[in-house]
């Protein structure tokens, strides 16, 4: 282990600033639409302490990408609150929504996929360019997220040249590099087969262990959520 990844470890361990990294409380979303608003969160309310595992499942359907871009600042509820580390993310601009994004935040989206042309190293460099990570950490950084993901061996292969699950590895090494407190992932494991999820799954859990990162995501896989601190179950819009 570096010297850098020495102080990150030890700053890990220090005591979590008191109460939650994630508040939701009464979050209402509709759509507007031709026959009338579509009512697709209908007051969801949560508290995701730090460190912590959390799942969202429920049909296709039942809101639960629609919850996770409203955590990650990427869409704003019609009502109620988020709050995310201190942070009035509901009340907040887009300008400042996107700096918490970008430094708080890990996202492992269709929409954030990798970037063909970049190698694997380049596309994890990419997130502390993105996140203002000073250029001496780079290296260090890129090498341990990558060996963290099992990829010490494949940094220079780009996206096209590796499987589907050393992608999503890339895509996660990528998602942790700028240290973000919380990621957020829909439905990470979907693409893989079942050993693949549980080294995935395992991953998850070793970053919140060395990190101190707060993991929420969605999946439809029942022997996945086995592994969660806290499973929501959305149904319609709402949590039962
Ligand atoms: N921008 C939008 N405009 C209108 N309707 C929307 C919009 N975004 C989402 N919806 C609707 O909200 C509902 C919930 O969608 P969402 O993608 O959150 O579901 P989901 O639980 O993530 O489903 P899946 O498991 O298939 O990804 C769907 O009926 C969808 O059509």
């Amino acid at each position: 282990m570096s010297a850098a990844d020495g102080r990150f470890d030890a700053a890990a361990e220090e005591a979590e600033p008191s109460g939650p990294l994630l508040q939701v409380s009464g979050v209402q979303r509709s759509f507007p639409a031709s026959g009338g608003p579509i009512h697709v969160l209908k007051g969801i309310t949560m508290e995701v302490p730090h460190r912590r595992l959390v799942m969202l499942k429920g049909r296709s359907g039942s809101g639960k990408t629609t919850l996770l871009n409203l955590i990650g600042g990427l869409d704003t509820p019609s009502s109620g609150e988020i709050w995310f580390d201190g942070q009035p993310i509901h009340k907040l601009g887009d300008d400042k929504r996107t700096v918490i994004r970008r430094e708080r935040m890990g996202f492992i989206f269709q929409a954030f996929a990798l970037m063909p042309l970049l190698s694997a190293y380049e596309n994890v460099e990419l997130s502390l360019r993105m996140a203002g990570t000073p250029r001496a950490e780079w290296k260090s950084r890129v090498e341990h997220c990558l060996a963290m993901v099992g990829l010490e061996r494949r940094m220079k292969h780009r996206p096209f040249e590796m499987s589907g699950g050393e992608q999503q590895r890339v895509a996660i090494a990528k998602a942790i590099a700028h240290r973000p407190r919380l990621l957020l992932a829909d439905e990470p494991t979907a693409e893989l087969d079942s050993q693949m999820s549980a080294q995935i799954m395992s991953v998850f859990r070793t970053m919140i262990q060395s990190e101190g990162v707060t993991i929420c995501m969605t999946t439809h896989d029942p022997t996945i959520l086995e592994v969660a601190d806290h499973v929501y179950e959305m149904v319609d819009g709402t949590f039962i």
